[in-house]
């Protein structure tokens, strides 16, 4: 089980910062959504010339034109591209064959998803590395979390890595961890913290507990 640092309300030079203080203690470095949405894929390549061992997740959410934009991000330095689920299946074919071609790994994110097995079992098919289920900002903010859905993807999945993510918090975790993801995804369970590095810590301790 691994560790995943979403970075999502920092500009470049905040990124780089917070990395500095938790790297020891994480896995992948997620550049998030609203971070390639304010910086562009510059904050991948920022990121990526600073910390050349860090595995980075370009957290671009394709939603078409998907081999394309695989290959910008690969580019520009992501090892791991993500991809909506809700997205065509010709479009999640695309991703899976740009990033094998450019050595790269898709991540294929599950928010607003209905039918999460059924969708689950389909995406498995075409090759994906992680399918991740994911309750996002604006549904967190309405009291759900992923949990559950963690537990039906786990039931399916026979190639794929699974991936949770969407508010979990130290209090939590241990409930994440039953259901044993492959990759946890924690934002601002971490960035929210005083301690960065300390709290960072304490996730990858239970973690590696498993
Ligand atoms: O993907 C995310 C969200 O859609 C904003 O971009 C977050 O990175 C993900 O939810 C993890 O962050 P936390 O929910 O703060 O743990």
């Amino acid at each position: 089980m691994k560790l995943q640092l979403a970075l999502d309300l920092v500009n470049i030079p905040q990124a780089i910062e917070v990395v500095s203080q938790v790297a020891e203690h994480v896995d992948v470095v997620e550049i998030g959504t609203p971070v390639v949405i304010n910086e562009g894929l510059r904050a991948v390549k920022e990121l990526k010339e600073a910390f050349p061992n860090v595995t980075v997740l370009a957290d671009l959410k394709i939603m078409d034109a998907a081999g394309y934009e695989v290959s910008q991000a690969a580019a520009a330095g992501a090892d791991i591209v993500t991809i909506l689920a809700v997205a065509e299946d010709e479009s999640i074919k695309g991703a899976v064959a740009e990033a094998k071609k450019q050595n790269k790994q898709i991540l294929v994110d599950m928010i607003a998803v209905k039918d999460i097995k059924a969708r689950a079992i389909e995406l498995d098919e075409f090759g994906v590395d992680y399918i991740c289920v994911h309750t996002g900002y604006d549904l967190q903010a309405v009291g759900k979390n992923s949990f559950e859905d963690l537990k039906a993807i786990k039931s399916v999945v026979k190639n794929a890595k699974t991936a949770v993510a969407g508010g979990i918090k130290l209090d939590t975790l241990p409930e994440v961890i039953a259901a044993q993801p492959d990759l946890v995804i924690v934002g601002g369970g971490i960035t929210g913290q005083d301690n960065l590095s300390e709290t960072a810590a304490k996730f990858k301790e239970l973690i590696v507990q498993g």
